[in-house]
């Protein structure tokens, strides 16, 4: 069992450590400090790698900065680009920094 997915798109770039946050809504808000997670692709829920969770903070959309761009790894337009497609109409979101702990070596990329 997975604890958290992530759109197979964003594979490649978590098992590199280009992406380091992602960006949820409440109901994914309730991981703490410390936690190690599952991580699976939402699209067949392949396990994939394991995030030990650094960090859960609240933050509005409209203060996104560039940082938090630099953390997903895209630029600020991007990332509230598909935050807007993920969760439409949601200004509420909640910041998961994490770091990565080991990758599967079943992963075919
Ligand atoms: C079921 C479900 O909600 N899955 C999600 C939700 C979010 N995200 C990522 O979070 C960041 C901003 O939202 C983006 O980089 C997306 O990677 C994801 O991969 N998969």
């Amino acid at each position: 069992m997975n604890d958290i997915t992530f759109f197979q798109r964003f594979e490649s770039d978590i098992v590199a450590g280009r992406k380091t946050i992602t960006l949820r809504d409440v109901s994914e808000s309730h991981f703490i400090p410390g936690q190690q997670l599952r991580v699976g692709r939402y699209e067949d829920d392949v396990y994939f790698c394991t995030i030990e969770v650094v960090s859960v903070t609240p933050v509005a959309l409209e203060k996104l900065t560039d940082e938090h761009a630099r953390q997903e790894n895209m630029t600020l337009p991007e990332l509230k680009e598909v935050i807007g497609e993920i969760y439409p109409g949601l200004t509420e979101l909640y910041a998961i920094v994490f770091r990565l702990l080991t990758k599967s070596d079943k992963r075919v990329l």
